[in-house]
């Protein structure tokens, strides 16, 4: 069974074709990695596969269904949620504010029930509550609920980051640089959250990352993108020893000797 299935898409902004006949399938329950060096075209494959963009040309089906060109809301109630590269938080909003909003979305009491807020309104708004707690205390965010996001440390940002994206109960989660900013502990910490929240959520990851340890360490099959195309796919041993992967990066001496 397939959960998403991307054929040749090809994103252009003008003249630059940042997305070039881009193909990927991913199995529910997977944990797949995309991988490249800057300006490769992994965050505009995100923003193609979440609405944000609509391809240039090419397919995107998720569960069957073509999601090209939806609105990022209606790609979000199919089943596919995100984080950002750039923390994308309500900073001004309390950490429990954060995550209740988000398990919003499927939820949609009638006119009625919001106007009379009656038992059953109640009983959804003690529910997403419950939910959000449940979410902050994974993810060992329950003494901040109270906080204003944006007073958290970076790598609390980015877990509550990715507690948000899972208040809406995605089939797919993609995490764009989740261990971006954190220091070693926390990448280390992150690497089992990601592992066991796949199986606790039953949820499907596809993920960038720039750290190669991280990447590695996680991912059970990997995809590398160069300006726009995908030049290697396999598993992190493969990928480790792919020559197009290793002049891909000689570029970037850092990410190169931590790809060898
Ligand atoms: N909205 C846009 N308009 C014009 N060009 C864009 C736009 N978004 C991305 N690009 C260009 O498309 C190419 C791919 O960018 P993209 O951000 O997808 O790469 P990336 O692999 O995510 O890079 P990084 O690792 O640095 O985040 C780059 O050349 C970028 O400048």
């Amino acid at each position: 069974m397939t959960l998403l299935q991307v054929r040749d898409c090809t994103k252009q902004f003008g003249g630059l074709t940042a997305v070039n006949k881009f193909n990927l399938t991913i199995s529910p329950g997977e944990l797949v990695g995309l991988i490249g060096p800057n300006g490769a075209g992994k965050t505009t494959a995100f923003n193609l596969l979440t609405g944000v963009y609509a391809p240039t040309s090419g397919t995107i089906e998720f569960h069957g269904q073509s999601i090209a060109g939806r609105r990022p809301y209606q790609i979000a109630q199919c089943g596919i949620s995100r984080t950002f590269q750039n923390i994308r938080l309500f900073k001004s909003l309390t950490v429990l504010d954060n995550v209740r909003t988000a398990t919003h979305l499927h939820y949609k009491p009638s006119l009625l029930q919001t106007v009379l807020r009656g038992g059953g309104f109640h009983q959804a708004e003690l529910e997403t509550e419950r939910k959000a707690r449940e979410l902050l205390e994974r993810f060992g965010l329950s003494k901040f609920e109270n906080y204003l996001a944006g007073s958290l440390a970076y790598g609390e940002q980015r877990r509550l980051e990715i507690a948000r994206a899972l208040a809406t109960d995605p089939k797919l989660l993609l995490l764009d640089e989740p261990a971006a900013g954190m220091n070693p502990q926390e990448k280390i910490d992150l690497m089992d959250q990601i592992n066991s929240l796949r199986k606790d959520f039953q949820v499907t990851i596809l993920l960038i990352e720039h750290d190669m340890k991280v990447v590695m360490g996680v991912c059970e099959r990997i995809l590398v993108l160069d300006y726009g195309q995908v030049i290697a796919e396999g598993t992190p041993q493969e990928i480790r020893s792919d020559p197009k992967v290793i002049e891909a990066y000689l570029g970037d001496a850092g990410a190169a000797q931590q790809v060898a």
